[in-house]
């Protein structure tokens, strides 16, 4: 029985590799989901990276950002990999779609829930001892701004050609923090209200910025937020030691990309951690325009094999739902489904840790039916 009229517009950009294999598993449980909720799906999908640069000759053609710029949400799966990787740095998939993407919309705010299943402690590598309940960790990545994005950014020739010298640049303003830190906040409130922000204060200017605007915006406008400091070394370190010292952790963007990779290994695999990317922007429904992709990339080593996990691109559909559609219910049946086949054991290759894998097809087939 319907009990929904609306409508969700989103735009599909599949990518490269396993993009397209997973990203046809997230199209299909969204179906199911908008099938039983009576929800209408109103997506098209769009090239994007390295197979938009062989069919279009650019990764990220205006055809799709003007698709992009007249849905509601972005449903993304992952771009590059060795086909591209000849080509000019600067036009690289990652570089010329994935970047300006975010840039574009202004999508300074990356989610990426850390969860893992007490049912699914075995896939961690870390002791299950340290782990007794599973771990529960959201990172929040700073995601337009730090040494990705700084100008300048160049390659140069020294000494007649017999030296080369390359730059990048990290920046950040206080204005671009104090936004970040409000995300956090909000996450940390929604959880055990303890937020660690992550910097090198000890060596980066941008981290010594970082941390003094944290600290006085939490002071002035969270002061029920436990607020704590650590280090990215340690930070780095402190996760394989005790991630349940964590609740919510903000940080930069590429200390971000580099402990966020690291808390989906300990979760269990790449191919578990979704991601959504949000920032200042209401789309027709009022509510916050998303970018929605795994935390992983396009796992080149497996594609075209049938293997890659699914659950991040089903998860991050979910995650959609969520913060993109308003539709609480409808994100949390999808995550509970998720959960609740990983529990009864039902594993892709990368989660098996010696029980019999399944390949996308069977898993998202058992999602289906738990939905
Ligand atoms: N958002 C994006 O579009 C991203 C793109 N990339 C690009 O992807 C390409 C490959 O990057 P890598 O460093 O190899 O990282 P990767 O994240 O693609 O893979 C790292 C490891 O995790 C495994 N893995 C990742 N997702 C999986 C899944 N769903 N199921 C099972 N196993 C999974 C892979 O098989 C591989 O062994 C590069 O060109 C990179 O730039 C990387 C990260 C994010
Ligand atoms: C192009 C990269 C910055 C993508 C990535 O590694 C990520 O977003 O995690
Ligand atoms: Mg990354």
């Amino acid at each position: 029985m319907p009990k929904n009229e609306t409508t969700l517009k989103f735009s599909v950009l599949a990518g490269d590799y396993i993009g397209p294999e997973v990203m046809r598993s997230a199209l299909r449980v969204l179906e199911k989901v908008a099938a039983q909720e009576g929800l209408k799906l109103d997506y098209s999908e769009h090239a994007v990276g390295g197979c938009a640069i062989d069919a279009h000759g650019t990764a990220l053609p205006e055809a799709t950002l003007t698709a992009c710029e007249a849905a509601d949400a972005i449903l993304f799966g992952s771009v590059g990999g060795p086909k591209w990787e000849s080509l000019p740095p600067k036009e690289q998939p990652e570089r010329a779609a994935l970047l300006p993407l975010r840039k574009h919309f202004t999508l300074f705010a990356n989610i990426r829930p850390g969860l893992l299943y007490p049912e699914l402690r075995e896939a961690s590598p870390l002791k299950n001892e340290r782990i007794p309940e599973g771990i529960d960790i959201v990172c929040i990545r700073e995601l337009t701004g730090g040494i990705y994005f700084g100008q300048p950014k160049r390659t140069t020739l020294l000494n007649g050609g017999t030296d080369v010298e390359s730059v990048d640049t990290m920046i950040y303003r206080k204005s671009e923090i104090e936004r970040i830190t409000e995300v956090a906040i909000t996450a940390a409130r929604s959880r055990k209200r303890r937020l660690c922000s992550v910097d090198k204060a000890n060596v980066l200017e941008t981290s010594v910025l970082w941390r003094k605007t944290v600290s006085d915006y939490v002071a002035a406008n969270a002061p029920d937020i436990e607020l704590s400091h650590m280090l990215v070394d340690n930070a780095a370190m402190q996760l394989v030691r005790d991630p349940g010292q964590f609740d919510v952790f903000v940080t930069e963007n590429m200390f971000g990309d580099i402990l966020s990779d690291e808390m989906a290994v300990i979760c269990g695999s790449l191919g578990m951690l979704s991601s959504a990317s949000l920032g200042a922007r209401k789309n027709t429904l009022g509510l916050p325009y998303g970018l929605y992709e795994p935390a992983g990339g396009t796992a080149p080593d497996i594609a075209g094999k049938g293997i890659a996990n699914p659950c991040a691109q089903i998860l991050s559909g979910a995650l959609m739902l969520r913060y993109s559609f308003g539709l609480e219910d409808a994100a949390t049946r999808i995550e509970r489904a998720v959960r609740e086949v990983v529990a009864s054991g039902t594993r892709t290759g990368d989660i098996a840790f010696g029980r019999t894998a399944v390949g996308t097809e069977q898993m998202t087939e058992k999602i289906l039916g738990a939905l």
